[in-house]
């Protein structure tokens, strides 16, 4: 059985036959590639809008690594007009009701920086599990969308299941951090590889089982 997300449909099902998705074929878990999510200037105005508000990047269990995850963080604005467009857009094309998705973020990588292997759900036996998942619920889908391609580096590795993503302008990721039922898949786990050359831009959408705030 499928987990309920507060889709009338399963994700996967709505993003098989949605035209322009490409579901990579895997038998461990659901990802998706959508090329072209976003033109090139809409992707400039959101890379403007990271670059005005950016931050250190946290993590709820580094593992003792304080260089897990080096990257900056902005929280983009959910009353910029280009912001709430991309979030409805998002849950037009997942199906998933944008109640569910937590703030969205901008992510930025500037050489040397990268995102060690992790999966994007909260650790069931973790000591900040029930913090973090008390209200809205594990984590269940990720949208992350490339705002730019770095002169060189910065791809997205699929460790376990040996699939690496080239950031390309645009192109939008899609994933189900969670298996059939409804506990984490550890197929999901990634990296953000170190950018070499350039800076890397990207949007991250984590949706949740239950409205968030
Ligand atoms: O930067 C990447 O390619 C991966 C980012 C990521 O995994 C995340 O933000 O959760
Ligand atoms: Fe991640």
């Amino acid at each position: 059985m499928k987990r309920a997300v507060g889709a009338d449909m399963d994700p996967a099902t709505r993003l098989r036959s949605a035209p322009g998705t490409q579901r990579v074929p895997l038998r461990e878990l659901d990802l998706f590639i959508y090329r072209n999510f976003l033109g090139e200037a809409e992707c400039a105005l959101l890379r403007d809008l990271i670059d005005e508000r950016r931050r250190p990047s946290t993590i709820a269990d580094d593992q003792g690594d304080a260089r897990f995850r080096t990257s900056e963080t902005c929280d983009l604005d959910g009353d910029h007009p280009l912001v709430a467009a991309v979030v409805a857009k998002l849950s037009d094309l997942t199906g998933i009701p944008a109640s569910h998705g937590e703030p969205i973020q901008g992510q930025r990588y500037a050489p040397g920086q990268e995102f060690k292997p992790h999966t994007d759900t909260f650790n069931p036996g973790g000591a900040d599990y029930f913090e973090h998942c008390a209200d809205s619920g594990q984590r269940t889908w990720t949208a992350m969308l490339y705002l730019n391609q770095p002169d060189d580096g910065g791809a997205t590795r699929f460790k376990t299941i040996g699939k690496t993503v080239q950031p390309e302008t645009g192109k939008l990721l899609v994933w189900n951090n969670l298996s059939a039922n409804g506990t984490p898949n550890p197929a999901t786990l990634h990296q953000g590889m170190k950018v070499r050359k350039g800076t890397k831009y990207i949007l991250t959408q984590w949706y949740r089982e239950r409205p968030v705030g």
